[in-house]
């Protein structure tokens, strides 16, 4: 196998007593798609930021490109931030330039997509636009890794379905990739998952791995908030999506007993990404 670009084991990060990462390991090699998944405050950016080399780690081996992470390294990569790292007060060509400059030698072209906004400052063109000018601007300089902080939260189907395009035909070309999703349809398309749970990695292989062992009940009522809240007291996983009541891992006889006499239809249905990492969660603790 090639050497992986990324090789962490057994990395921790303390700040003062509290853990944020707590003793993870993971690789990723050229070609290949790496999804890092978890909750808020799991721990994704600051492994990412120790990853980098902007955060040191209080514990365990990091390599980047086999060596410990560096300036060096960094300029083997791309990252999209989850804050994008553009200048809003910049046009479109204009903040490529600029990263130009900081990588020099290179001439990023404005994507096609962009190609009408090229004048236009960065603060006054939507989301899905500045995402793909981060995107570019990550790729300018051919990097050899790719990192993406939730690269497509807060853009359309459409525009997502186009940065992921990008970010198949990088690793078609051999670029390895690490990214942090929330997303069922961004999950399916990495190659393998690391799923993080306050610090921890709870769970890694592919999507069938995580998602695989739970079940999920719809429970269609219209007073949704008294079935809530039954199952709630009962100690069943409820989760809501909107008004409808969601109950994860739980038996259906279980849901029934705990409804009393409460009117609703039951329905298995294929849990979300969302409850399939809640029911992973729970199970490890
Ligand atoms: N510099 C810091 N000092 C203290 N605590 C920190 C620091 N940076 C992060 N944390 C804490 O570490 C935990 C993990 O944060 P982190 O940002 O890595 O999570 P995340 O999984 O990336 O979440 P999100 O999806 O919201 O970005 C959080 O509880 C956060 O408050």
């Amino acid at each position: 196998m090639a050497e992986p670009l990324i090789s962490a084991s057994g990395v921790t990060r303390r700040f003062g007593d509290f853990t944020a990462v707590d003793d993870v390991s993971l690789t990723v090699g050229p070609g290949e798609i790496v999804g890092l998944l978890g909750a808020n405050g799991a721990g994704k950016t600051t492994l990412i930021r120790m990853i980098l080399g902007l955060l040191p780690p209080t514990d365990g081996d990091l390599a980047l490109f086999g060596s410990a992470p560096s300036r060096e390294g960094r300029a083997r990569l791309g990252y999209v931030p989850q804050g994008l790292g553009l200048w809003d007060d910049l046009t479109v060509a204009e903040n490529l330039a600029f990263v130009d400059e900081a990588f020099a030698s290179r001439a990023t072209a404005v994507p096609e997509a962009l190609a009408g906004s090229r004048a236009r400052l960065v603060g006054g063109i939507g989301l899905g636009r500045q995402r793909q000018l981060a995107f570019a601007a990550a790729l300018g300089h051919g990097p050899e890794l790719l990192v993406l902080d939730e690269p497509t939260s807060g853009v359309d189907p459409l525009s997502r379905a186009r940065l992921w395009d990008t970010v198949h035909e990088s690793a078609d070309a051999g670029v390895g990739v690490l990214v942090t999703t929330h997303y069922m349809q961004e999950a399916e398309q990495c190659d393998r998952l690391v799923l993080m749970s306050q610090g921890v990695a709870v769970a890694s292989g592919q999507l069938a791995d995580i998602v695989g062992g739970t079940t999920a009940l719809a429970v269609r009522t219209d007073r949704w908030q008294d079935a809530f809240a039954a199952l709630d007291d009962a100690g069943v996983l409820v989760m809501l999506a909107g008004t409808h009541v969601r109950a994860v891992d739980a038996d259906e006889d279980h849901v029934r007993a705990a409804l009393g006499g409460l009117a609703a239809a039951l329905e298995p249905v294929t849990p979300t990404l969302e409850e399939a990492m809640v029911a992973r969660e729970r199970s490890a603790g």
